[in-house]
C-alpha cells in the first residue's frame, strides 16, 4: 500500500484581533488545527467532515500547500506541500466549492486548453481526459459559454474538469456539491464514484451534505475543534453511537394493544421496532398482525448518527 498524504500532529493557528472595550482590541489566538494525524493510501476515498469552523478549509490549505503550517509535519505524494507546492501542483487537483480556478471570461473550452498548456498535458491525453469528462458530466451544452455566465452547477461541473486535466493522483474537494440542485448532485456524485472506482485517483471529500459521504466514502474522517474525533468506516461511527436498524409495520387500521417492544406512531397507524441484530424474527412476528399493509427496514441515519457526534463533542 502507498501512503500518498500522510500528516502528523499539524497545526494551524491564527492570531485575531477582537474587541475588548469601546477602543481596546486584544489579540487572541485561534487553533483552526491543532494536532491532526492522518494517513491516506493510494485509491482511497476519505471523507473529511466536521461542524461548522471545525478546521476543515484549513486543512486542506495546508496539505495543497495554499497555508504554511504552525507546527507538524504534511507531505503529500512525497513532497511538502508548500516548499514544493509547484511540484506537487502537478500531482494534485483542487476543487475549492467557494472559489474558482476558471478564468471568468473565457469560454469553458478556452479555460481547458490553456490549462492543459499550464501543465504541459500531451495533446492526446488532454483530448482523451476531455473527452471522458464531457460525456460523464455533461459538458457539452456550454462548452462554448463564458464561466461568468455559466450556472453554479454548470461551473461545479466544469471546475471538476479543470482539476483533472492534468491526470492528478490526488483530488481534494472542498464542498463540491455546495448549492447543486438535485440532478447535479447526483451527476457530481457519479462522476466521483466513476473517477474512484478505478482505484488510481485517491479523494478527499470535505462536505456538509452527508449524502455525498455514504455515496462515494467508505472512510469517515471527523474533526471538531481542530483535532480528530473520528477515524474509521461509517458502520463504525453507527457501533460507536448504538444506531440500530429499524422495522416499520403501516397498518390500514389502528393497532389496539401494541405488541411488546413497539413505539406507535401515527394516531397507531404506525409501528416501530428497534432491532439489534437480524430482522427476520421481528418481521416474522409482524407478519401475522390482522391490518398489516407494509413491512420496511430503516438503515441507521447517517445525519442523526453525525449530530450525535457533533453534539457530544459540545457538552462540557
Ligand atoms: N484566515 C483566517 N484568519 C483567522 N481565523 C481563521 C482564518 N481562516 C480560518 N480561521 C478560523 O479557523 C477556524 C477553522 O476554520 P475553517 O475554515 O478551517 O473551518 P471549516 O471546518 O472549513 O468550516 P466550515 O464548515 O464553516 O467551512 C475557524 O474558527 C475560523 O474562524
Amino acid at each position: 500500500m502507498t501512503v500518498v498524504i500522510a500528516a502528523t500532529e499539524l497545526r494551524k493557528e491564527f492570531t485575531v484581533r477582537v474587541r475588548s472595550g469601546r477602543l481596546r482590541r486584544e489579540k487572541r489566538v485561534v487553533a483552526a488545527v491543532d494536532g491532526v494525524d492522518l494517513r491516506v493510501e493510494r485509491g482511497e476515498m476519505l471523507g473529511y467532515i466536521g461542524p461548522n469552523g471545525a478546521g476543515k478549509s484549513t486543512t486542506l490549505k495546508m496539505l495543497t500547500g495554499v497555508l504554511m503550517p504552525s507546527g507538524g509535519e504534511a507531505r503529500v505524494c512525497g513532497y511538502v506541500p508548500v516548499a514544493q507546492r509547484t511540484r506537487l501542483a502537478r500531482r494534485i487537483g483542487v476543487v475549492f466549492g467557494q472559489r474558482s480556478q476558471l478564468w471568468w471570461d473565457l469560454p469553458l473550452r478556452e479555460s481547458f486548453d490553456l490549462l492543459g498548456h499550464i501543465y504541459r498535458v500531451p495533446a492526446a491525453e488532454h483530448a482523451a481526459r476531455l473527452r471522458r469528462c464531457r460525456g460523464l458530466l455533461d459538458l457539452d451544452e456550454f462548452m462554448d459559454t463564458p464561466v461568468r455566465q455559466l450556472s453554479l452547477g454548470q461551473r461545479m461541473r466544469g471546475e471538476l474538469t479543470a482539476a483533472l486535466l492534468h491526470g492528478p493522483e490526488v483530488l481534494f474537494l472542498d464542498e463540491p456539491t455546495i448549492g447543486l440542485d438535485v440532478v447535479s448532485k447526483q451527476a457530481v456524485r457519479s462522476f466521483l464514484t466513476d473517477l474512484g472506482a478505478g482505484g488510481d485517483v485517491t479523494l478527499v471529500l470535505t462536505t456538509h451534505d452527508l449524502a455525498d459521504i455514504e455515496r462515494l466514502c467508505r472512510r469517515l474522517v471527523v474533526i471538531d475543534h481542530g483535532r480528530v474525533v473520528h477515524d474509521g468506516t461509517i458502520e463504525e461511527l453507527h457501533a460507536r453511537y448504538g444506531s440500530r436498524r429499524r422495522v416499520v409495520a403501516e397498518l390500514d387500521e389502528p393497532v389496539g394493544t401494541p405488541p411488546e417492544g413497539a413505539v406507535v406512531e401515527a394516531d397507531g397507524r404506525r409501528l416501530v421496532f428497534t432491532v439489534d441484530g437480524p430482522a427476520a424474527p421481528v418481521i416474522a412476528r409482524l407478519a401475522g398482525l390482522p391490518a398489516l399493509r407494509d413491512l420496511t427496514i430503516v438503515e441507521p441515519d447517517i445525519e442523526e448518527v453525525v449530530t450525535r457526534l457533533y453534539l457530544s463533542r459540545d457538552a462540557p
